[in-house]
This record gives structure tokens, C-alpha cells and sequence, in this order.
């Protein structure tokens, strides 16, 4: 257990589905960390989904929350990204970033976050093998590839109108480009991407493709790279979220997993 001076307050930013399970993790209890804020877009709707938590966070409007805790964790739809990066950045807290794709057009806030000494993290998200890219990126990346493949169900409504994906009978490559174009195209369906670039070979170089394809129920990610120490394959397939199909269920754990070693005293994997 902390001695209370060591102890890092926490607010959450979004109740959705990443949201909900970072907060109930936290109401839950996480070594050394304290849940003191939630925020969502109905704060009605919030009080009631915090409602059962035995840690009673404050419910506040997006604005109110930085300042309320030294660590916020964005778990919002990727517009409100600065919203929410910049005041936080702005008084040197920590940031931890579920919309990593914003993140790429938001290096000013990182330069910021390195000024006023505040940090900024992204954890791995709904993709796996960050630890093996960053090591390959110290001896010397040569390729990075990222093929996403997704259901139709897990494209936004305007991206399905527009690529007609109901109609889909065979898996459609809906994308290829680097991390910068992919995250342009599908804001919300490739933050992965996003990290992967950061992790590794930088937005421009990492290169991306996106499949919708009716034959797979799950989200699929497959990172391959090669550097002058070998080559990697990581295969992910992600159950979407019963409650945002858009998101794999296992994003918000990978960030529960990275809030854990804000504080802890063992530290695996890099
Ligand atoms: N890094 C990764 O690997 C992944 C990242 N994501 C991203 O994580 C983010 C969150 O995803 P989900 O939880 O699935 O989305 P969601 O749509 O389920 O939840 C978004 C939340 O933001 C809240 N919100 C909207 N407007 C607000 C406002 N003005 N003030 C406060 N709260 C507001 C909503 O009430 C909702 O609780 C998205 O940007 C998504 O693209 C999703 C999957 C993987
Ligand atoms: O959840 C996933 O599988 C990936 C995703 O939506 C994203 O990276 O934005």
C-alpha cells in the first residue's frame, strides 16, 4: 500500500465502452492510483452508470475534469481529443490516450508535455506486440506492416454508406497507405495503427492496410515487421465490445494493464 503523498488521483474521461471498464477497474482498486472523476457527454446518464461504484468519483461535465485529478484518462470519441489533451498537458499532468490516432496530429502537445514535465501514454490498445517493435526499433526497424481486418458491423454507419459494406460478399480491401492516410480515413477504427507507427517505424513509414470482411465475427490485426535482428508476426483476434462493436473488448484492459505500472514496483514486459 502507498503512503498517501505517493498516491495518484485519476480521472476518466468517456463512459463507453473503454471508459466504463478503466473506471470500474479503478473503483475496483488498482495499487497506488485513486478514481476521484468521471466525465461523459450525459451527466445524468454518468451518475447513474457510476452509480454502483463504492468509490463515488465525482461525475463531471468534460471541461470540469482537468485539474480534478494528476492523471486523465481519455476515453473519448477521438474529436474531443484536444479538448480534453490540452488543459491536461497544459498543467503538466499525465495523460493516458485511447484515441491515439488525434495523437498524430498532436505533437505540439507532446513537445508541451516534455516542457512542463508531464507524460503522455498510449497504451497498446486492441493491438499486441508493442513490447517485440519497440526492441526491433532500438537494433534497427526495416519494414512495419499493419493489416486490420474488420466486420462490416465494426465500420461507422458513414463509412458503411460509403463503401456499401452491408453488401459485401468477399473480404474487400478497403485501404491500403501509411499510418497518417489510414488514420485520416478510419478515425475510429484504426488507433492501432497509430501506436504501431509510434511504437516503431514513425506514421509515414508504417504501412497499413484495412479489410472489411463478412467471413470474420471478430476484430483481426496482423503486425508484421523485419529489423537487423530478425522478423515478427503478431496475430490478434479481438471480440468486438458487446457495447461499442467499433472497439475490440480488450482495449480498455490494455489500458488498466498500463495504469498498473504507473505504480507498481515490478514492472514486465517493456
Ligand atoms: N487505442 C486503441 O487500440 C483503441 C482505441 N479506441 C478509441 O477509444 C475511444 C473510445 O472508444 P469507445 O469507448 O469504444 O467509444 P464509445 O463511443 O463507447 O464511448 C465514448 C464516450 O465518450 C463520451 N462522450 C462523448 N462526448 C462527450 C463529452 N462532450 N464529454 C464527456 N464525454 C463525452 C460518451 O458519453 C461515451 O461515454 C475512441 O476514440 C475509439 O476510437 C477504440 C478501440 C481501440
Ligand atoms: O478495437 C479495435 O480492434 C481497433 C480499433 O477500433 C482502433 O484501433 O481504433
Amino acid at each position: 500500500m502507498k503512503d498517501q503523498a505517493d498516491r495518484l488521483s485519476v480521472g476518466v474521461a468517456g463512459l463507453g465502452a473503454v471508459g466504463m471498464k478503466v473506471a470500474a477497474a479503478l473503483d475496483e482498486g488498482i495499487d497506488g492510483l485513486d478514481l476521484v472523476a468521471v466525465s461523459a457527454r450525459d451527466v445524468e446518464r454518468a451518475r447513474k452508470r457510476a452509480s454502483g461504484f463504492s468509490t463515488s468519483p465525482a461525475v463531471l461535465t468534460l471541461d470540469e475534469l482537468p485539474g480534478r485529478a494528476k492523471v486523465i484518462v481519455e476515453c473519448l470519441p477521438p474529436e474531443l481529443f484536444r479538448r480534453i489533451a490540452e488543459p491536461v498537458v497544459n498543467r503538466g499532468d499525465v495523460l493516458v490516450v485511447a484515441s491515439v490516432g488525434a495523437l498524430l496530429s498532436a505533437n505540439d502537445l507532446v513537445v508541451l508535455a516534455h516542457r512542463l514535465g508531464g507524460r503522455v501514454f498510449a497504451p497498446s490498445g486492441a493491438v499486441a506486440g508493442l513490447d517485440g517493435l519497440a526492441a526491433a526499433a532500438e537494433a534497427g526497424l526495416e519494414d512495419v506492416t499493419l493489416v486490420t481486418r474488420k466486420p462490416p458491423s465494426a465500420f461507422t454507419p458513414e463509412i458503411m454508406r460509403q463503401l456499401d459494406t452491408m453488401n459485401l460478399t468477399a473480404p474487400r480491401r478497403v485501404f491500403a497507405g501509411n499510418a497518417v492516410e489510414a488514420v485520416k480515413a478510419f478515425p475510429q477504427n484504426v488507433n492501432v495503427a497509430a501506436t504501431v507507427s509510434l511504437a516503431g517505424f514513425g506514421p509515414e513509414r508504417t504501412r497499413v492496410e484495412v479489410w472489411c470482411d463478412p467471413d470474420v465475427p471478430n476484430n483481426r490485426h496482423e503486425l508484421n515487421f523485419r529489423s537487423a535482428v530478425g522478423e515478427v508476426r503478431v496475430e490478434v483476434s479481438n471480440l468486438p465490445d458487446p457495447e461499442n462493436p467499433r472497439s475490440s473488448a480488450a482495449t480498455g484492459y490494455s489500458i488498466v494493464a498500463c495504469l498498473r505500472k504507473l505504480s507498481a514496483t515490478l514492472c514486465i514486459g517493456s
